[in-house]
């Protein structure tokens, strides 16, 4: 019999608070204390298993801060996950659910089974039990590991079509993808749940409460796949938790569809706190959106196919001014903060470029086995070289030389100086100084690539995102939605914010890459020392106290295999 541990902080306690405000006075977490946790009963009812909720003990309360220091789940994150074990080492990551502060939330037969479109369809409702694991290369005795609830329509809603009021939001930087995304949301909600009332929020989170709302229909959204951006406008900062929160509620708004990266999800899970807090009666659905790729969990994120795709245009490009010169060199910038995938799969795919540059990997510039000695080298070999840096590389090494300030934009995120143009006139002085005669033509491509409307496989990918919401909403989950492993699931928040997708570059992937360009890897032993230590490190789940060391090994080793870079 499977059983579930559910992770309740402990009885409020004056004098337990009061002894933790001393132990760490400056630690805000530790003054605001726990969030209320969800009552037992209610946990129970929306479990698949029959479950046991487990209380923290009062002794293991204080290890939940140790706990957050070593794997930054927060004792407010603590109350929020459910984890359910099963058998053979089987253990469900499960997202929140309407009933965890609703328990007598009513349920409604799902629209889905008399629609015409739907009727022929063997088995169209996914089982309530059906999970999708996070780690698929198994051995003879490997445990069966974490698992997401897998995505899908269910035979009961917690929303009579009439009752829902659903919203959309964009936030962060443009991805391609985002208006199929936004139309497949107004499209699924009105043609599979007869839902009428669809919101437009303007301009991002700030939109929720310093913006008209638009509506939106079938009809206003028809042809916007179309078209690059977000007919909805974006922004970033502007995450006021209360505001937001405080407009949902005036509105009547219940279903809360967030399409972002990593800084928006976190948006989502704080606004779903909130609304937890509050017990409104609203599902918060996340739809990861970044065109570099750093979500952590899920397989790939929309945009990222036709990122890699436009790429190959610039590459081109840089490829026939690079020929046409003598000693010539194109230089080709891509985004990338600090995960180089656009950069690794575009130059993957092109095969005309010989080095590759991305934030996961360190290199340096001069002396033995530096990058100017490679350019040279292969100058003197090919008479041409085409180089791929991803806007997030080399950073350190540009500071150091023009040692400037660290800035940061509206959200928070660290602004990058720009390393193309830096690395233009570095190569130039080298040659320069050589007296060797070269030519440099440096493409920045990136907000053109940001730009464009998403491609054919990409426009299949953002409809079934946007189904996979709209089917967690109406059955009253909050989650980010995501591809895990080749199918749709419903992530937890915290999950997919508290680590980031990277270029392992210790990895068979990034190991195709060198042997594909030739180039160096400009990697000291110390670097792939560390290389080794951060993967066994940083890909490191959550881990939530209170859990069976049944439950933590699974996580453990699941952790080993958790990243997404080894497509
Ligand atoms: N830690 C956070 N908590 C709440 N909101 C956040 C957080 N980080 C970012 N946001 C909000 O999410 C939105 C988008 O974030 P940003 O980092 O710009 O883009 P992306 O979501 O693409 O990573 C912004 O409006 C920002 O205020
Ligand atoms: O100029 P902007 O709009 O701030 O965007 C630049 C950033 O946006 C991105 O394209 C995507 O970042 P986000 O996912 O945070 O939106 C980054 O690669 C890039 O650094
Ligand atoms: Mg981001």
């Amino acid at each position: 019999m499977a059983s579930s541990h559910i992770i309740l902080p402990p009885d409020d306690d004056e004098e337990e608070q009061r002894r933790l405000e001393e132990e760490e006075d400056e630690d805000p977490w530790a003054r605001s204390g726990p969030p209320p946790a969800a009552p037992e009963h209610a946990v129970k009812a929306a479990l698949p298993f029959s479950a046991t909720c487990v209380r923290i003990s009062r002794d293991s309360y204080p290890n939940l801060r140790a706990l957050r220091n070593a794997s930054s789940v927060s004792l407010a994150d603590a109350a929020y996950v459910k984890i359910s074990e099963g058998d053979f080492g089987y253990v469900l990551d499960d997202v929140p659910h309407l009933v965890d502060h609703l328990p007598d939330a009513p349920t409604y037969p799902n629209p889905l089974q008399d629609h015409p479109a739907y009727s022929t369809v063997k088995q169209y409702f996914v089982n309530e039990d059906d999970t999708v694991p996070q780690k698929v290369v198994v051995q003879k005795n490997s445990r069966r590991g974490v698992h997401f609830r897998r995505a899908g329509p269910r035979q009961k809603v917690y929303f009579e079509s009439d009752e829902v009021k659903a919203c959309i939001v964009t936030c962060g930087g443009l991805c391609p993808g985002l208006n199929t995304v936004i139309r497949e949301l107004v499209c699924g909600l009105a043609h599979m749940y007869n839902v009428s009332k669809i919101y437009g929020i303007q301009n991002g989170y700030k939109g929720f409460y310093s913006s008209n709302y638009l509506t939106l229909t079938p009809k206003s959204v028809d042809d916007i796949h179309k078209r690059g951006g977000t007919v909805l406008g974006t922004s970033r900062g502007g995450h006021d938790t209360k505001k937001i929160v405080d407009n949902i509620q005036d509105r009547g708004i219940n279903q809360v569809y967030i399409i972002g990266g990593d800084g928006t999800q976190k948006g989502a899970y704080e606004i779903f706190k909130e609304i937890r807090k509050r017990g409104l009666k609203v599902s918060v659905a996340g739809i990861p959106k970044t065109i570099d790729n750093d979500i952590a969990i899920i397989d790939k994120s929309f945009g990222f196919d036709t990122a890699v795709e436009e790429a190959q245009r610039a590459i081109d490009s840089a490829h026939v001014e690079a020929c046409s010169a003598e000693n010539g060199i194109g230089l080709v910038k891509l985004m990338g903060r600090y995960s180089g995938f656009i950069a690794m799969y575009a130059t993957l795919a092109s095969r005309d470029v010989d080095c590759c540059l991305i934030p996961e990997s360190p290199f340096y510039m001069d002396g033995e086995g530096g990058l100017l000695q490679y350019v040279e080298r292969r100058l003197k070999e090919n008479k041409h070289m085409v180089i791929v840096v991803a806007e997030g590389a080399g950073q350190d090494l540009i500071a150091k030389s023009l040692s400037t300030s660290e800035q940061q934009d509206a959200s928070g995120n660290k602004l990058l100086l720009d390393i193309g143009l830096w690395l233009t006139h570095k190569i130039k002085d080298h040659f320069k100084s050589k007296k060797i005669e070269m030519t440099i033509k440096y493409i920045d491509p990136t907000y053109m690539i940001r730009a464009i409307p998403s491609n054919a496989s990409d426009n299949v990918y953002c409809t079934l995102l946007a189904h996979s919401a709209i089917h967690g909403a109406m059955a009253g989950y909050s989650f980010t939605v995501g591809n895990v492993n080749g199918r749709h699931a419903y992530i937890p928040f915290y999950r997919v914010t508290s680590t980031r997708n990277k270029v392992k570059i210790t990895d068979r992937m990034w190991a195709r890459l060198l042997s594909s360009t030739n180039q160096p890897s400009f990697l000291s032993q110390k670097d792939i020392d560390e290389a080794k230590e951060n993967d066994r490190t940083a890909n490191k789940p959550p881990l939530p106290t209170g859990l069976s060391h049944h439950v933590a090994n699974s996580f453990d080793q699941s952790a080993s295999s958790s990243s997404n870079s080894q497509i």
